[in-house]
């Protein structure tokens, strides 16, 4: 049963599959079918069935084959969803990123990538009864920030951001962000459809605040990613199913454009501030990732150092968004995919807008926060 409302741009099956689909995907992106062996299932998503798999006998892989299983039978629409879930996880080389390692095109369409053995986020908090300890939530936020902090950097909004799609390392220590099957190019008009699974879309991706005329289409912009973490940011702290009385989750993307929010009573305090902030209506009054990643680093250091709290900082400075080179993963072709940056200008313009509110309103419980 699907227990959840995913809302995809996958294009429909009647689009015209009368011309022949042409990937043009780097040679050095794709790999042999045959150097991929594929073991058991570890998990399904809307157009896909995932494995663990083995690269040339050797390295440990997760195996995405796209349904249907033969590239002949995949309509020509999916085809070109396929390519660009290909050339943008390619582009995607964060440590909080799952890292890709290659993909085939026939006879099936197929992504491989790195295994990350911990499950997804989802399960791993289903799995623990009661609250995560604070400082591994906060260290999982703050993996999800920078990976997101790295993909907003490259004009892109990845649109699912959800426990679903977040991995946990096999160490347990780290959460790395996972399916790029509906992120986008940012454009300069905004985004025009809706796409995400329900209880973690944002209002703006759903309704439009203004009636909108005939044959127009509402606009949202990468603040909606924005929106989805204050979601995940609220899961990670209460360990809870957000709207749980709504009886279908289809209701949900409604009553949150009226203003409903998940509750806060078992949110701890200090991260009131920033879930609320983070969902707030107006997506112009959400802040960025960047700033939410030195709120988390700073109320991280200061938990850190309460020895009466046990645990260190994640591996710091080596998150810094550095573009980092696998032995398995091909090199970064950059003309395979032309990312629009956001203008500068443009983009400075509005952080500064964005961070005097935020930081005011922040900065007594920035920079004074005991544990
Ligand atoms: N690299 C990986 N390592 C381990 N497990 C993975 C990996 N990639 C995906 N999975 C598992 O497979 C599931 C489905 O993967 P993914 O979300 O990429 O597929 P999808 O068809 O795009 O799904 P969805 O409908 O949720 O968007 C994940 O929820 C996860 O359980």
């Amino acid at each position: 049963m699907i227990s959840r409302m995913i809302f995809r741009n996958y294009p429909s099956h009647n689009e015209s599959d009368d011309e022949p689909f042409h990937f043009s995907i780097s040679r050095e992106l794709l790999l042999d079918r045959n150097d991929v062996v594929v073991g058991e299932m570890i998990g399904e998503g809307a157009y896909s069935i995932v494995y663990k798999g083995l690269l040339r006998n050797q390295f440990p892989v997760a195996v995405k084959i796209m349904d249907p299983s033969t590239t002949s039978a995949v309509t020509k629409a999916h085809k070109k969803t396929f390519q660009k879930e290909v050339l943008l996880l390619s582009k995607m080389k964060h440590d909080n990123i799952v890292k890709f390692v290659g993909a085939c095109i026939e006879p099936q369409l197929i992504i491989v990538t790195e295994l990350v053995e911990g499950g997804t986020l989802q399960r791993f908090m289903h799995s623990r009864p009661g609250p995560l300890d604070l400082k591994m939530s906060l260290s999982f936020a703050l993996d999800i920030s920078r990976a997101m902090e790295f993909v907003h950097s490259n004009g892109i909004i990845h649109r699912d951001l959800n426990p679903r799609n977040l991995l946990v390392t096999g160490d347990l220590k780290h959460v790395k962000l996972a399916d790029f099957g509906i992120a986008r190019e940012e454009t300069r008009g905004g985004m025009t459809c809706e796409a995400g699974t329900s209880k973690w879309m944002a209002p703006e991706v759903v309704y439009s605040p203004e009636p909108l005329r005939v044959g127009e289409k509402k606009e949202y912009d990468h603040k909606a990613d924005i929106y989805s973490f204050a979601i995940v940011l609220w899961q990670l702290v209460t360990n809870e199913e957000p709207f749980p009385d709504v009886p279908n989750s289809l209701f949900v993307p409604y009553l949150v454009s009226q203003g409903r929010r998940p509750i806060l009573t078992k949110t701890p305090d200090v991260f009131v501030p920033i879930v609320e902030s983070c969902w707030a209506q107006d997506p112009d009054a959400r802040p960025e990732f960047k700033e939410i990643s030195v709120m988390l680093t700073n109320l991280l250091r200061r938990m850190s150092s309460d020895s009466s709290i046990g645990t260190t900082l994640p591996d710091g400075e080596a998150y810094e968004g550095e573009m980092e080179e696998s032995e398995n993963s091909p090199l970064l072709q950059e003309h395979f995919c032309k990312v629009k940056k956001p203008k500068e200008k443009k983009k400075k313009k509005k952080l500064v807008k964005m961070r005097f509110p935020f930081f005011k309103k922040f900065k007594v419980w920035l920079y004074n926060y005991k544990p």
